[in-house]
This record gives structure tokens, sequence and C-alpha cells, in this order.
């Protein structure tokens, strides 16, 4: 896994990784990813984070069905972050974010405050995606 040794991996083994919706330009959400994320991610075709909060792998649509189908994998200039370019599976439009909205950034700061974006609705509520499980 030689491509993996080129990367600047932080002192917890892990890089970020931006998820970028391909064909409309839209950030979908960033999360992290150690070698065997990447591994995965790269051999599958399919995003697999590595979760910080649960500890574990994570592929991305697991439960949910929203599983982000990876077209391509870029590096910055420094090797510190990645790039992937998506088509977001699951659901039209895409849901990426757990908040059942197209994309984790629904925040915005307004007037001194984070307020949620009125362009950026929950498309499903969590309850419908995550509660049969
Ligand atoms: N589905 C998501 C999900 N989608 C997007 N994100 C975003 O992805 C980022 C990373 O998520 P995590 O918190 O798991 O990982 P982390 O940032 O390393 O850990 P923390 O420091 O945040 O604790 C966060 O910024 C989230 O906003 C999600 N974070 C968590 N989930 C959960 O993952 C589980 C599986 O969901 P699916 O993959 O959609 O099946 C469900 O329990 C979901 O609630
Ligand atoms: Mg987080
Ligand atoms: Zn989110």
């Amino acid at each position: 896994m030689a491509f993996a040794d080129a990367l600047a991996w932080d002192d917890k083994g892990l890089i970020p990784a931006i998820a970028q919706e391909a064909a409309t330009g839209d950030v979908l959400m960033v999360a992290w990813m150690n070698r065997e994320a990447l591994l995965q991610t790269a051999l599958r075709g399919e995003a697999v984070y590595y979760s910080r909060s649960r500890q574990r792998l994570w592929h991305k649509g697991e439960e949910s069905g929203h599983v982000q189908q990876v077209l391509d994998i870029r590096l910055d200039c420094d090797q510190d972050v990645l790039l992937l370019q998506v088509r977001q599976w699951g659901h039209t439009p895409g849901i990426a974010c757990h908040t059942g909205r197209h994309s984790c950034f629904y925040s915005h700061l307004q007037g001194g405050q984070w307020q949620d974006r009125p362009d950026a609705p929950v498309l499903k509520a969590p309850a419908q995606i995550y509660g049969a499980s």
C-alpha cells in the first residue's frame, strides 16, 4: 500500500476526507480515514471512513443505505487532506448527513449567530432513516 505512505497522517494515524458531490460541486461532509479506511475506499469504490466517536471503520450508508460511490480520490498539495469526488446514493436528492439533510454544512453565520440555512432543509426525518434498526 505504497500510496498510503505518501500521506501526512496525523499523530493518531488519521487524515481528514472531504466528500464533494461530483455532479454539483456541493461539499457534503467531512470525516476521517485511517490507512485501512483509505484502502477499503480504494478497493470498494465506496467511501469508508474511520469514525472517531465509534472508534471503528465506518462504511458510509451501512445503516441508512446512503452510500457514497467514489469516482475519484484527490490529495492536496501538502498531502494532509483528501478530497473524494462522490455520487451520493440512496435518496434523490442525495442525503449525506445523518440529520436527513443533503449536506452536513446546513448551518451558517447570520447576524452573529449560527442559524440553519433556509435552503438546506431536512429531506427525510432521521427517525425514518435510522429508526427501524
Ligand atoms: N450517518 C452518520 C453521518 N453522516 C454524516 N456524518 C458526519 O460525518 C462526520 C463524522 O462522523 P462521526 O461523528 O461518526 O466521526 P468523528 O467526527 O470521527 O467523531 P466525533 O469526533 O464527531 O465524535 C460528522 O461530522 C457527521 O456530521 C455522520 N455522522 C454519523 N453518522 C451516524 O453513523 C451511523 C451510520 O449511518 P449511515 O452510514 O448513514 O448508515 C448512524 O448511527 C448515524 O447517526
Ligand atoms: Mg465529528
Ligand atoms: Zn451531518
